[in-house]
C-alpha cells in the first residue's frame, strides 16, 4: 500500500506553501521528511493524512485519487492512516484507555458496536492490541496508571502506542521526539523501526537530521516550495544531487 502525492499544490490565503509536490510513503519504509521549520512539513503531513484536500494536484492512497472517490470511502482510508502529533494529547483515565482510544474511534461503527459489545461480555482482544503496544514503547507495567501522572516523554509514548495499536497502514509523525530526552528518543525511534518491520509504511517529519540518518530508509528534502530532493540518506546527507541540500544541511542556508 501506498499513500502519495503527485504535483501537489497549495497554501493559504494567498501564501503558497507547496508548488508541485510529489512523493510517496510506501509500505514497509520510514520516510523522513526534512526541511527548516515554516517550510511546510506538518502541511504535507496533513496532506497525506487526509485531513486537508489540497489546491490543485492529487493525492492517492493506493493508486485511488483521495478527493475524486466518495466521501465514505475517503474516510475508510483515513481509518487506516495514523497520525501523532508533536504534543500527546491523552485525557483524564488510564494509560490502557488511552492506548485503547485509537482502536474505538477508528472502527467503524459496526466494528465500534461489535467491540462494545464484546467488552460488555467480557470477550474482547481490543485490549490486548493496545497492551502489546504499550509494550513496543516500554511503558507495559504503566497500563493502569491514570495518564495524568505520565512523564512528557512517557505520555508522546502512549500517543506512540495508540497510533500503533490500531495496526494502520501507515503512521504519520509530526516532529514525534522533538521535546524528548535520549532515552525517550530511542524508545520512538525503536518503535518507528517495529512499525516498519511489521510493513506500515512510515513519514516523519524531523528537524532532527540524526534522527534521521538513524532510522529512514529515504530522505524528502522539503525547501522552497517543493522537496527538492529524495534519497537514502547517505546520498543525502553525504552526496546530494542538489546543492540547495548541501547547503541546508551544513547550516549555510539562513531562513
Ligand atoms: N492554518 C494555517 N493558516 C495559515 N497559514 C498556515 C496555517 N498552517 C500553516 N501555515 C503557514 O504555512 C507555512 C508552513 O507551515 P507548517 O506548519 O506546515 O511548517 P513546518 O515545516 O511544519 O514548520 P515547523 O518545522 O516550524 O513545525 C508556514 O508559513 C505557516 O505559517
Amino acid at each position: 500500500m501506498t499513500l502519495d502525492t503527485i504535483d501537489v499544490h497549495h497554501g493559504y490565503g494567498t501564501e503558497t506553501v507547496f508548488d508541485g509536490v510529489s512523493l510517496s510513503v510506501r509500505r514497509g519504509e520510514v520516510l523522513a521528511i526534512i526541511g527548516p521549520s515554516g517550510v511546510g512539513k506538518s502541511t504535507l503531513l496533513r496532506l497525506l493524512a487526509l485531513f486537508d484536500a489540497p489546491d490543485q494536484g492529487t493525492v492517492r492512497y493506493g493508486g485511488e485519487p483521495v478527493w475524486q472517490i466518495p466521501e465514505w470511502q475517503r474516510l475508510e482510508y483515513r481509518r487506516r492512516i495514523g497520525m501523532v502529533f508533536q504534543e500527546a494529547s491523552l485525557f483524564d483515565a488510564s494509560v490502557r484507555r488511552n492506548a485503547e482510544y485509537g482502536l474505538r474511534v477508528r472502527q467503524s461503527w459496526p466494528d465500534r458496536i461489535r467491540h462494545e459489545l464484546a467488552t460488555l461480555v467480557g470477550r474482547t482482544n481490543g485490549t490486548g492490541d493496545a497492551i502489546d503496544a504499550l509494550d513496543t514503547v516500554g511503558l507495559r507495567e504503566k497500563a493502569d496508571q491514570d495518564a495524568s501522572s505520565l512523564s512528557g516523554g512517557e505520555a508522546q509514548r502512549v500517543a506512540f502506542a495508540r497510533a500503533l495499536a490500531y495496526e494502520p497502514d501507515v503512521l504519520l509523525l509530526d516532529e514525534p521526539t522533538s521535546d524528548l530526552d535520549p532515552r525517550n528518543t530511542a524508545v520512538i525511534e525503536d518503535a518507528v523501526l517495529e512499525a516498519k518491520n511489521r510493513g506500515i509504511g512510515v513519514g516523519i517529519a524531523t528537524h532532527d537530521m540524526h534522527q534521521a540518518e538513524r532510522i529512514a530508509d529515504r530522505v524528502a528534502v522539503l525547501l522552497e516550495n517543493d522537496v527538492i530532493e529524495i534519497g537514502s540518506p547517505e546520498t543525502v546527507f553525504e552526496n546530494p544531487a542538489d546543492e540547495r541540500t548541501r547547503k541546508f544541511i551544513d547550516g549555510e542556508l539562513v531562513y
